[in-house]
């Protein structure tokens, strides 16, 4: 059976969406996002499923990193979940000192802490559910979690429904090593990271690439190429498959402009079609380029 490298510990959010993105097969908890990634390069898994980016938080950063750098990974699934969170502590825990979770987590709860733990220090964990752990080991008083990790962890539940934005959501990756695309759906988001040189108007010829072929940006995040300050790459997510003309002409433009690694097109997990711009259809680009053909044949009418 395949093997999916998760980012775990059980009980994180990620393998819920593990679960719905490679259901049946042998989900491996892995400690940090670079290993889940690791295993993944190294043969020793097919696939892996790491957090993106969440609506609250914005980024998940070590994923991002982990993407641009060393032999390239593509998206070939999506999954997005809601996020709302539940506060476990031990049994025998009575007056709450310190609370941890992920990083990500705490951000999302940061005023529901400041009204019902005021006293409590809160504490990075490595994820959600290694955060329970740390409290089922009696390293901490109690851990923001995933609703889930209530039934993986013998801890008591101190309160559900926990997030200080209604509607948050997380959307997860199931990344594989390049090969052959998922099927285009009408409904599909290709992701790049392009590193421009450091001049003046490199980023928006970039984006008008894109905007001039019709193509919607859903999102542009910037990251520091590291160890060389002031320095950054962009990673773009836009609408569309790169099996469509629009995407492909604006991804070879790209290419003659800058560094570019594609990190995939899958469909996307809200179903949200792709708006295509005016003059920018498959038949448009196929009837403007049957014209060039025919002007270099002497055909013109
Ligand atoms: O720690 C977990 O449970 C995760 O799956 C990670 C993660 C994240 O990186 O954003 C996923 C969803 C929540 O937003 C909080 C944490």
């Amino acid at each position: 059976m395949s093997r999916i490298a998760y980012f775990g510990p059980a009980g994180t959010f990620t393998e819920q969406a593990a679960r719905r993105l490679a259901a049946g097969r042998e989900l491996v908890p892995m400690e940090t996002i670079p290993a889940a990634l690791t295993a993944v390069r190294k043969g020793e898994a097919e696939m892996a499923c790491v957090p993106v980016e969440n609506s609250v938080e914005g980024p998940v950063t070590a994923t991002l990193d982990g993407l641009a750098e060393d032999s390239p990974l593509v998206a070939v699934a999506e999954a997005l979940l809601p996020v709302h969170f539940t506060v476990l502590t031990r049994p025998d825990v009575d007056t709450i000192r310190t609370v941890a979770s992920h990083p990500h987590a705490l951000a999302q709860v940061r005023n529901w802490l400041e009204r019902n733990l005021p006293e409590a220090t809160a504490v990075a964990a490595s994820s959600t559910a290694a955060a329970a752990v740390a409290v089922c080991d009696g390293e901490y008083d109690a851990a923001v979690t995933a609703p889930v990790a209530a039934q993986t962890y013998p801890l008591r539940v101190l309160a559900e429904g926990v997030a200080d934005v209604p509607d948050a959501r997380t959307r997860f990756l199931l990344l594989s090593p390049p090969g052959p695309q998922p099927e285009p759906t009408g409904a599909d988001r290709t992701s790049i990271v392009a590193s421009t040189a450091n001049r003046t108007g490199a980023l928006a010829e970039l984006l008008t690439e894109l905007a001039s072929r019709g193509i919607n940006l859903t999102r542009l995040d910037a990251r520091p190429i590291k160890g060389n300050f002031g320095f950054y790459r962009f990673f773009l997510d836009f609408e569309g498959h790169v099996a469509e003309a629009r995407v492909g002409d604006a991804l070879a433009a790209l290419k003659r402009r800058c560094d570019v690694r594609f990190l995939g097109s899958h469909p996307r997990a809200d179903g949200v079609r792709a708006t295509v711009g005016a003059t920018a259809t498959d038949s448009d680009f196929a009837d403007a380029t049957r014209w060039v053909q025919a002007v270099r044949n002497g055909e013109q009418a």
